[in-house]
């Protein structure tokens, strides 16, 4: 299998020239949630997160997603608990979609493919003090993955919609202030699935526990539209390339066990 020799070739990205190889790539990510394939784990609790709004600081498009970023220079919004051993700090959330609302996320379920996935991206502060060393680290990162479904529109999500034009173009950035992203997290965080992976953009590194809700959210086809709207290019760019299908396709699992906080 892919997983067998020193290096996994990546597929074909529909985003991005992937690299041909990544230097013993066997904890990749995304993958597919095979259901009756994940292990039931009673010791796993329930996720806690604690984030304030306030910590919120700016909007912007780094020309593979648009990023809302925190100040993580305390422990004022963080994650614990769930299959974590520390306490893990927000630094920014953001989302890959489709160009179309038949496909858009980067795991799947059964191979069920939804429109969109957000990920709220956190780093462990007990252990490192900056981002940029947790990211090295095999326990370094903890990403939370709610998949998004087409339907009644979004409130919490609207605020954050009104932005993008503002951000259309690669490296653009506004202010944002006072969002709470726990308005777009589902009703229900106890039930998730949990595995070991890796970034799932370069530099696709091998430092993430993934917890990936399993109830999703629902936003509007109208909201979904206006992330469509967003731009891979630069002002400066001639051709102007429509920001869509930001996702990487599913990776091999490579005999790893993805455990249910739920039976
Ligand atoms: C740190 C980080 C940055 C980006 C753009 C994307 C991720 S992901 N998709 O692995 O959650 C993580
Ligand atoms: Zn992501």
């Amino acid at each position: 299998t892919a997983c067998s020799s020193k290096y996994v070739l990546s597929q074909m990205h529909p985003m991005w020239q992937e690299p041909l190889a990544i230097p013993g790539g066997d904890r990749q990510s995304p993958i597919d949630i095979v259901v009756r394939k994940s292990i039931y784990d009673s010791e796993l609790k329930p996720l806690v997160t604690d984030y304030d709004p306030n910590t919120c600081q700016q909007i912007w498009n780094n020309g593979y997603s648009f990023l809302v970023e925190y100040d993580d220079t305390t422990d004022k919004s963080t994650v614990k608990g769930g299959p974590l051993q520390d306490k893990f700090r927000l630094c920014q959330f953001h989302f890959h979609w489709g160009e179309s609302n038949a496909w858009g996320s980067e795991h799947t379920v059964d191979r069920k493919l939804f429109p969109a996935e957000l990920h709220l991206v956190h780093w462990n502060s007990d252990k490192y003090s900056l981002f940029e060393e947790a990211v090295m680290e095999d326990n370094g990162l903890a990403v939370i993955g709610v998949f998004l479904k087409v339907g009644k529109r979004h409130e919490g999500l609207q605020k954050l919609v009104d932005a993008l034009p503002a951000i259309r173009h690669k490296s653009s950035v506004v202010e944002f202030n006072r969002f709470d992203p726990a308005c777009l997290l589902p009703s229900n965080t106890d039930d998730y699935w949990t595995y070991h992976g890796s970034l799932t953009t370069p530099p696709l590194t091998e430092s993430v526990t993934w917890m990936v809700m399993k109830q999703h959210i629902e936003v509007s086809h109208d909201q979904l539209a206006v992330f469509r709207s967003l731009l891979f290019t630069s002002a400066e760019e001639e051709v102007q390339k429509g920001m869509v299908n930001n996702f990487r396709v599913q990776q091999s699992l490579c005999g790893r066990t993805v455990r249910s906080s739920f039976s």
